[in-house]
């Protein structure tokens, strides 16, 4: 069987900041004068096979380091360390016209679609300069291109000389779908793309993202802090827990046998999951500061099965061996990339 193309390849992928002082006070740090910038480990390694076509969802607490690594993948934010790969060439290497069809190739759609939007520029110009700027249309085309792209996101044609505050919530979103499209990605990152809108629209703008995956072959990066969002329309899901993936698997495998601790208490509170709440509230205890990561394994003092070990080793994200009931003559490292169960718990090792 032939291997599946990876479009986007990450390997040990970080992101450190160095915390503003202003920013750590928010953190809950006592600051008095003298304190010196500390390091935020926000995305600690993070290694990762995006296949041609796939939807992922990335999954995990607001400050666990999916939007760090959304931003990343899509060139606006370099790592500080490991490599990023598109279509096979590291794209810290890309110069010119390889350089711009990466930059155009990954394309990111925003949580708020009310401050994404330049509020001085209509929407023909917001959905068709790209394209112009790019070569991809003359001038002269502009109309033209944008009116199929608004009639392709359901929005009006007609309203392509409106200003941005002249739409709605939803409708912002999809001028955002279009300003994306427009130059003919091949990945789109959505970072928690649905959140902001009211349930209704969510569901309608999340099946525009599914109709424009089958048209123009997408590949989705689908982050949210929400499980259920994600688990509607994702091939696989990465759960992250501070900055590094800590479970991954395809959807249904999550769902049906999450093995690490925290995935299991993600799935155990979906029921009581509101969209617009940013915290597991029934997880015991808060998700660390990255400023002062626990030792050992970063999820240890909140998890229900800890162990010695875990406080003092982390464990690192392995194949799952596969139950004797669910092995079906495939075994996990067997199984091509796309489809591993991996996950980073020494409860596995058991
Ligand atoms: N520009 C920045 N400077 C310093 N620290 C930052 C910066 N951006 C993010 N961080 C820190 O990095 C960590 C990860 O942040 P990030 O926004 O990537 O997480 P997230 O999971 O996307 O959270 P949210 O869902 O709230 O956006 C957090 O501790 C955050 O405070």
């Amino acid at each position: 069987m032939s291997e599946p193309a990876v479009i986007l390849g990450l390997r040990n992928v970080q992101r450190v900041y160095t915390q503003p002082v202003d920013l750590l006070s928010r953190l809950g740090g006592a600051l008095k004068g003298g304190v010196k910038p500390r390091a935020v480990h926000a995305v600690a390694g993070v290694d990762l096979d995006v296949i041609a076509g796939e939807v992922i969802g990335i999954v995990g607490e607001s400050g666990c380091g999916k939007s760090t690594l959304g931003r990343m993948l899509t060139g606006i934010l370099p790592p500080t360390a490991g490599e990023i790969r598109y279509k096979g060439k590291p794209v810290a290497s890309l110069g010119g016209a390889a350089r711009r069809e990466y930059e155009l190739g990954v394309q990111m759609i925003f949580q708020d679609p009310y401050s994404s939007l330049n509020p001085r520029m209509r929407v023909i110009d917001i959905i068709g300069e790209g394209p112009v700027v790019h070569g991809m249309i003359r001038r002269g085309e502009k109309e033209a291109y944008v009116s199929q792209l608004m009639h392709k996101v359901g929005l009006d044609p007609s309203y392509r000389y409106r200003y941005p505050h002249q739409f709605s919530g939803g409708q912002r979103q999809r001028i955002g779908v279009a300003r994306a499209l427009a130059v003919k990605p091949s990945v789109i990152v959505c970072d928690e793309a649905v959140a902001a809108l009211d349930v209704s629209i969510q569901a309608q703008v999340l099946n525009l993202f599914m109709q424009l995956r089958k048209e123009y072959s997408l590949t989705y990066f689908f982050i949210s802090h929400n499980l259920g969002v994600v688990s509607h329309l994702s091939d696989r899901v990465a759960i992250m827990y501070l900055g590094r993936i800590v479970e991954i698997a395809d959807t249904d495998t999550i769902f049906s046998r999450a093995r690490h601790p925290y995935t299991q208490a993600l799935i155990k509170e979906l029921p009581v999951l509101r969209t617009d709440r940013r915290q597991f509230d029934t997880i015991k205890g808060e998700l660390p500061s990255p400023l002062n990561p626990p030792s050992g394994c970063p999820f240890h003092p909140r998890c229900p099965f800890v162990m010695e070990r875990c406080t003092r080793e982390r464990p690192v994200l392995k194949p799952v061996k596969a139950a004797p009931a669910a092995a079906s003559g495939t075994t996990a490292a067997g199984m091509d990339a796309g489809k591993r169960h991996l996950s980073a718990c020494h409860l596995d090792d058991m």
